[in-house]
């Protein structure tokens, strides 16, 4: 069973097209099971701003109190998730919605308590709930909370890296992550391809920041787990036409070249 997974970002997620979802439809008649991560950092923002809370990040992971993080649980899960299986639905699509602390799926540990607060790092992913959903013909539409691996504590988790997470879990072929932009931009140009050690430089020298990060680092370490393939595509346009991608794709070993 080819499975991909999708991670939709919270930048694009009212502004997906019918062509994204077209894309989606062109995947599933190439044979792909699909299992959509959301975010919904603007959402928690905007959130937080009507709590006159000012969101604070490191390396692009929000400080996370225990008031934040209720705040960040009600949104991703009560209006984040919600929003994006809706549209799944709407456009088709047998979506069902989960937390990943429902059923034990996100399990994780404290990347740095002191630091960060209750922000973690997946160590271990419930893939038996996902198989059982994707054999029925359901999309699971998974929100980034996790439960710590011993005390069950809820953590938050940054999407992308939730992603990424869940595509090696799974022994996914693939892991899309849908942004607001083309895919990496350099000079406002588009990187059709890039091999892991650009990417380095390209954060070293500041070309990919912000909420890029994340998305190019957990893309990375998906590839050295052994993920086939990683794309960084709009969410406002087709990204898949049934042969040719439309992005960034972000090339881990050599032999990809021979592709
Ligand atoms: N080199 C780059 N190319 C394209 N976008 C970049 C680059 N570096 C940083 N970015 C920023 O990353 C953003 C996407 O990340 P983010 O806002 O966190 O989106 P999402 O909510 O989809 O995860 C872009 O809108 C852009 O501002
Ligand atoms: C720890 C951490 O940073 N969690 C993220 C979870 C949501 C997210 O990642 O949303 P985007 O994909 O839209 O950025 C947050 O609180 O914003």
């Amino acid at each position: 069973m080819k499975k991909i997974v999708i991670k939709c970002g919270g930048s694009i997620l009212d502004e997906l097209t019918p062509s994204f979802f077209a894309s989606l439809k062109e995947l599933q008649n190439d044979g792909y099971q699909l299992v959509f991560v959301h975010g919904g950092g603007p959402d928690i923002n905007k959130m937080l701003s009507m709590y006159q809370v000012e969101p604070e990040f490191h390396n692009g992971l929000r400080k996370t109190t225990e008031e934040t993080l209720e705040v960040v649980e009600l949104v991703l899960s009560g209006q984040t998730n919600r929003k994006l299986v809706q549209k799944l639905t709407e456009n088709g699509f047998q979506a069902i919605g989960l937390n990943g602390s429902d059923g034990g799926l996100l399990q994780a540990d404290f990347i740095d308590k002191d630091s960060l607060g209750f922000v973690g790092e997946i160590i271990k992913v419930n893939d038996e709930l996902v198989s059982i959903l994707i054999q029925e013909s359901m999309i699971p539409v998974i929100t980034p909370i996790a439960v710590h691996k011993a005390t069950g504590h809820k953590l938050n988790i940054n999407a992308d890296y939730a992603a990424a997470a869940v595509a090696s879990a799974i022994g996914a072929e693939q892991c899309i992550f849908v942004t607001d932009v083309k895919g990496i931009l350099v000079e406002e140009k588009l990187v059709h391809s890039v091999e892991k050690e650009q990417v380095e430089k390209y954060i070293e020298d500041g070309t990919i920041y912000g909420g890029m990060i994340p998305k190019v680092t957990s893309a990375m370490s998906a590839l050295d787990k052994g993920l086939s393939s990683v794309m960084i595509v709009s969410g406002k346009a087709a990204f898949f036409n049934g042969k040719e991608w439309k992005g960034t794709k972000i090339i881990g070993k050599e032999w990809s070249y021979n592709e």
